[in-house]
């Protein structure tokens, strides 16, 4: 069995080439960056290590390397002989895979009509979808047509914390111990594939939001919260009792949004939050609050892991959630030079003011008591 997967960075190389891997494919990984491209096709392995105190390392042989840049075509082969196809590049990056994805179906349409599988493995609601609307983009009725039958998009959602990596070895990966892949068996197309450890689920939606709005809301919160009181990592920000605390109110806020929604246990989803807060204190991770804080722009987006339970919350409880609106605040504040967005953000609330600079980000009124609660804060 053959994966072709798009991004060979931390998530691709430590958690979805490690699975799939050890599912028994043969995994050939496609991205932009030559140097980590060449030093795969060279080593044509790598390993990934787990963050505790046994530091158990995992081999990942058998691996090979395409740089879509410069061999398109090879990625175009690659897909149309796939038996599945998956990405880790960050949601903005779907849109300039797509094309190249839809190359490689028209291409396997000619050939090959063998169902196949797109799993795109991003920290975003429906990321399969939004891959799919962009390919589909690409192609005439008829070839859509025959996309529709014969090609899956599956959504999931992917957990494992992967901070930057400092390694001897330019391909080592260490990752936490903890890691799960829940996919949306709805929406396969032929056989479901053997994915050791991957679960299958009908009720995706719950899971994802579960998820992003629990580890996401609550990682971004550790991160905004101890930059901007002048913590460098998330575990030292943790640590820090007045903003673990603070972060804790939030999942509070974002919990009681899930169990209203989702029926989810009091109890059961309280347990979730503190293995979370357990993850982030992990002593054998040192993740930078700014690389957990990036894209600030993407993460206070409308259906992103801080506004969209904000508004939520407003509307299920008819009240302000006053952790979320501090943390939305400690956001737009965020500022790293080693972040494009974070600049780019900074230089909106410059010039526009924070009211009208969060509007335009979110797409909320400026007389939404959203945007008033956190300009008064702000
Ligand atoms: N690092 C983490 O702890 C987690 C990350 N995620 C998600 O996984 C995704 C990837 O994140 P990371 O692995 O951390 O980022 P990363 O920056 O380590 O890896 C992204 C890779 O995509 C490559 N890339 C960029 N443009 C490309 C293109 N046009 N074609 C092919 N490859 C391209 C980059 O060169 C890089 O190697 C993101 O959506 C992130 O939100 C999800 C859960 C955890
Ligand atoms: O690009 P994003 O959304 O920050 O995704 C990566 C984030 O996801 C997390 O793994 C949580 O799942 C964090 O480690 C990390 O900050």
């Amino acid at each position: 069995m053959k994966a072709t997967h798009f991004g060979a960075g931390n998530i691709g190389r430590g958690f979805i080439g490690l699975l799939l891997h050890q599912s028994g494919y043969e995994v050939e990984f496609v991205d932009v960056n030559e140097t980590v491209i060449d030093e795969i096709n060279k080593e044509k392995a790598y390993r990934v290590i787990l963050a505790n105190e046994e530091k158990q390392a995992f081999q990942v042989k058998g691996v090979s390397g395409i740089n879509s840049g410069q061999a398109p075509e090879a990625v175009i082969q690659a897909i149309s002989t796939a038996n599945l196809v998956t990405t880790a590049v960050g949601p903005h990056i779907l849109k300039f895979v797509a094309p190249l994805i839809a190359e490689g179906l028209k291409k396997r349409m000619q050939a090959n009509s063998q169902p196949v599988n797109i799993i795109a493995c991003e920290n975003m609601v429906g990321g399969s979808s939004e891959l799919k609307k962009h390919v589909l983009e690409k192609l005439t009725a008829d070839e859509a047509a025959w996309v529709q039958e014969h090609v899956g998009f599956p959504n999931s959602a992917v957990d494992r914390i992967v901070p930057n990596q400092h390694n001897e070895k330019l391909l080592d990966v260490l990752v936490e111990p903890f890691h799960e892949w829940v996919i949306d068996s709805t929406e396969l197309k032929g056989t479901k594939p053997d994915i050791k450890e991957a679960l299958f689920v009908e009720n995706l939606q719950a899971y994802i939001e579960r998820k992003l709005f629990t580890v996401n809301t609550g990682h971004a919160a550790t991160a905004y919260l101890g930059n901007l009181a002048g913590h460098t990592t998330i575990a030292d920000t943790i640590s820090d009792e007045k903003i673990k605390q603070a972060v804790l109110g939030t999942l509070e806020e974002t919990g009681k949004v899930l169990i209203a929604k989702y029926a989810f246990q009091a109890d059961e989803h309280q347990k979730y939050i503190e293995k979370i807060i357990g993850r982030f204190a992990n002593p054998n991770i040192i993740d930078d609050v700014q690389r957990v804080g990036r894209a600030p722009l993407r993460k206070l987006g409308a259906k992103d892991r801080l506004v969209a339970p904000a508004l939520e919350y407003m509307n299920e409880f008819d009240q302000v959630p006053e952790h979320l609106v501090n943390v939305i605040v400690a956001a737009l504040k965020f500022v790293s030079e080693e972040d494009q967005e974070s600049l780019t953000l900074k230089e909106k609330v410059q010039e526009k003011g924070v009211g009208p600079a969060f509007s335009e980000i979110t797409g909320l009124t400026l007389d939404h008591p959203l945007v008033e609660k956190v300009v008064a804060l702000y």
